[in-house]
Order: structure tokens, then C-alpha cells, then sequence
């Protein structure tokens, strides 16, 4: 028997990402908005409050340089303290270029607004004074994946194997959220590890649902204008047709979660040829079981249970198949990740899958030609 799960593939369940939908409502919203002049009364129906470019000043200290969180391929983003609650934002000014008319801009924050989920950062306000355009959004203390686990380490504690499940597991939980519980679904494009927020106690939220991907939903999959994707990150069937789909979201969630096994970056171009790309690195890998100890972090210090590694290296494994049908659905993903991000403090051992999921987690060699290793016991897992 063969340890390594096998999931439902997106070709049987939907069609390259695109399923039916009925008009929901930010098609509501979108066709409402559209059609009226951008006032007051315009401002009202969306969740989200609206501030004016004073208040966001003030928050921010006039956009201080000390306030500066770093800049990303929309804007800038300020850490701001809300004057009228007191309350720590992130507060994201847009470029001059993104979202010049009003009212296109006031549809989109509507569908951000209606996006609720406690692994994506909640979008908390917005202002549209003149031509300025921002979004402030909940803000998280804990930086991002990518300082935390692949950046200089001084003053940082080391992540632990469950922790990094428990990323792995928020993080996937906000994609199935994305791809399978919002009408129609939204294909968030850009996961990599910059975009992973952490609060204090290292729960994971998905940042930077920006303008564009909204714009971007499953339905409209051939529209695509603008290049998106980070190199390393990038599902293979999208740098060839540039044709983005929730499965492409599976791949680039492959990335991070082998980011999380290995503690090595997508890209490392300080890494001698071979070993620059980190799925290339990997693929061998895969086919070798009795080697997946060989590719845990280091700083782990061995401190992981076999079984768990094993299966957290076969469902990276599912998720960057080439064929983009073949891979998972996030829903899966979760089903997995939900037992492996549940070990006891104790032991630190996953338990064994319920029958209900480990029969629809059937093996998968003949779509990797690989065998397990390790034990019977381990093989039962899932
Ligand atoms: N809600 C937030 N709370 C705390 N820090 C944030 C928040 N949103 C963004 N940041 C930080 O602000 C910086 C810029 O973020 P932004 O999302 O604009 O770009 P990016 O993710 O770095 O790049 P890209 O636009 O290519 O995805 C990053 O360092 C990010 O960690």
C-alpha cells in the first residue's frame, strides 16, 4: 500500500476551474453601481466604511516615511492608527494608474467588501476623495511568510513543524473559500509566500486580493491583459498561455507548501544551478520517498514526524503535477492538511484519517509512478 493521497481532480469535478453560476450578487452590485453616478448613495452599499483622504493622512502621519510597510505592484502600504477607534490599519495607496474612475473602483471594493474569511485579510475601508484611491485593511503584526520563514532569522524564532501545517492549512482554507464557497469563483493569482500575512500567533491570512484580481474572476479566465503570476510561483500552463484558472491557484499553493517543508525560497539564485528553482529541485525528489527526510528544513533539526513529512511532501507533490488536471482540489488539500495540522502537542504525530476521507484520498503511484516508503502502519495513514 502507498501513503500518498490521491484527490478528486479538477477535471472531473469542474472544467479547468469554470462552473455555472447564477447572477449573483456582485453581478447585483456591479450592475447597480454601474449604472448610477458615484455619490453618496453609491458609497452607502458597500460593507466597507469610507474615509476621507484627511482622515487616512492623519492615520498614517501624512503618509510618513516611518510608516512606510513596503511597496508591492499596486502601491504603497502605510501602517496607520485610525483616529476615531484607535484601531492599527494597513493602509494601501493605490497608484495613479490603478482604478482612475470612480465608479469602477467603488465595484470593485464592493466585492471586496462581500469577501469574508478568517484567513484572508479583511478589507476594513476605502477612499475615492479626487483622484486619490486607497483601501485600509485590517493590519498583521506578524509580517509575512516569506520574512518569517526564508528571510535572515536573527531575531525570529524558528517555526515549527505544526506551526508550518497550521499555515499550510489556513492558507489552503482561504483558496477553497476563493475557489468553492464565493459565486463566481475568484482566482486569487498571485500565492506566493510575500502575500501569506502572519498575526502573533502565527495564524495565516491571504493578503493583496487586489483590484486586478478581482476583476479577474473564473469566469472570465480568456480576458486576461496584465501579466500576473511571480516567476517560481506560476503554475506552468499559465507562462504558456498566460490563461489563468483556480488550478493554476493549486500549483502556486504546491510552491508554498514545499516553501514550508523546505525552508528554501522559489527562487534562490544563490544556490548553485541545480538547485535555483526550487519545484525543478524537488521533482526528482518526488519519486524517491526514502529521500523526502532529506528535503525538511534544516533548522527543523529532524524535529517532524516521518508519517507527516511524507504525506505533506506527496500532497506539494499532487499540487505542482504539470497536468493542470490532474491536480487537486483545494477542498482536498484542506481534507489533508486538516489531520496533519492536528498532531498532539505530545507526540507530535498526525492522526490517521477517518475512513470517510481516506477513501476518497485513494493512492496515487500510478499518477506519480511512486512508492511509499516506511511502514505499514505509516501506509494506513491516508
Ligand atoms: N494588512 C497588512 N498588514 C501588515 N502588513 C501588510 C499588510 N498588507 C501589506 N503589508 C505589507 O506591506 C508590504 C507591501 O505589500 P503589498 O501587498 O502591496 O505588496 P507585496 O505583497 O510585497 O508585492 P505584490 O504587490 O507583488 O504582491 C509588504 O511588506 C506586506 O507584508
Amino acid at each position: 500500500m502507498n501513503c500518498f493521497p490521491c484527490f478528486s481532480s479538477h477535471k472531473s469535478k469542474k472544467e479547468n476551474g469554470k462552473r455555472e453560476h447564477d447572477s449573483s450578487a456582485d453581478d447585483f452590485i456591479r450592475s447597480r453601481m454601474l449604472g448610477m453616478e458615484a455619490n453618496q448613495e453609491e458609497h452607502a452599499k458597500i460593507a466597507a466604511q469610507k474615509f476621507s483622504f484627511r482622515e487616512l493622512a492623519a492615520a498614517t502621519k501624512n503618509f510618513r516615511q516611518e510608516c512606510l510597510l513596503g511597496e508591492g505592484g499596486f502601491g504603497r502600504v502605510y501602517k496607520g492608527t485610525l483616529q476615531s477607534s484607535g484601531q492599527v490599519v494597513a493602509v494601501k495607496q493605490l497608484d495613479r494608474n490603478h482604478m482612475k474612475e470612480c465608479k469602477e473602483f467603488l465595484v470593485e471594493v464592493a466585492r471586496l467588501s462581500l469577501l469574508r474569511h478568517s484567513n484572508l485579510v479583511s478589507l476594513i475601508g476605502y477612499c475615492a476623495d479626487g483622484d486619490q484611491r486607497l483601501l485600509v485593511y485590517e493590519f498583521l503584526p506578524g509580517g509575512s511568510l516569506e520574512d518569517n520563514l526564508l528571510k535572515s532569522k536573527d531575531d525570529k524564532p524558528e517555526i515549527d513543524w505544526l506551526t508550518r501545517m497550521k499555515i499550510a492549512y489556513g492558507a489552503a482554507q482561504a483558496l477553497e473559500y476563493l475557489h468553492d464557497k464565493v459565486d463566481p469563483p475568484i482566482i486569487y493569482c498571485d500565492l506566493k509566500s510575500s502575500n501569506v500575512l502572519l498575526d502573533e500567533e502565527f495564524n495565516p491570512k491571504l493578503s493583496d486580493i487586489g483590484l486586478d484580481k478581482l476583476g479577474q474572476s473564473a469566469e472570465n479566465t480568456s480576458k486576461q491583459s496584465r501579466v500576473m503570476g511571480t516567476y517560481g510561483y506560476s503554475a506552468p500552463e499559465y507562462a504558456r498561455s498566460s490563461i489563468l484558472t483556480t488550478v493554476a491557484d493549486v500549483y502556486s499553493f504546491g510552491v508554498v507548501l514545499l516553501e514550508l517543508i523546505t525552508g528554501r525560497r522559489a527562487v534562490d539564485t544563490t544556490k548553485p544551478a541545480n538547485q535555483q528553482n526550487l519545484v525543478a529541485w524537488a521533482q526528482p525528489l518526488f519519486k524517491e520517498p526514502k529521500k523526502f527526510p532529506e528535503m525538511a528544513d534544516p533548522v527543523l533539526k529532524k524535529q517532524f514526524p516521518e508519517r507527516g513529512l511524507n504525506q505533506a511532501v506527496a500532497i506539494a507533490a499532487m499540487c505542482l503535477q504539470d497536468e493542470a488536471t490532474a491536480r487537486p482540489l483545494m477542498g482536498d488539500v484542506v481534507a489533508a492538511l486538516s489531520f496533519l495540522s492536528t498532531a498532539s502537542e505530545e507526540n507530535n504525530i498526525p492522526p490517521a484519517l477517518p475512513p470517510s476521507i481516506s477513501s476518497k484520498l485513494h493512492c496515487i503511484s500510478t499518477n506519480l509512478s511512486l512508492e511509499c516508503g516506511g511502514d505499514a502502519t505509516e501506509d494506513k495513514q491516508m
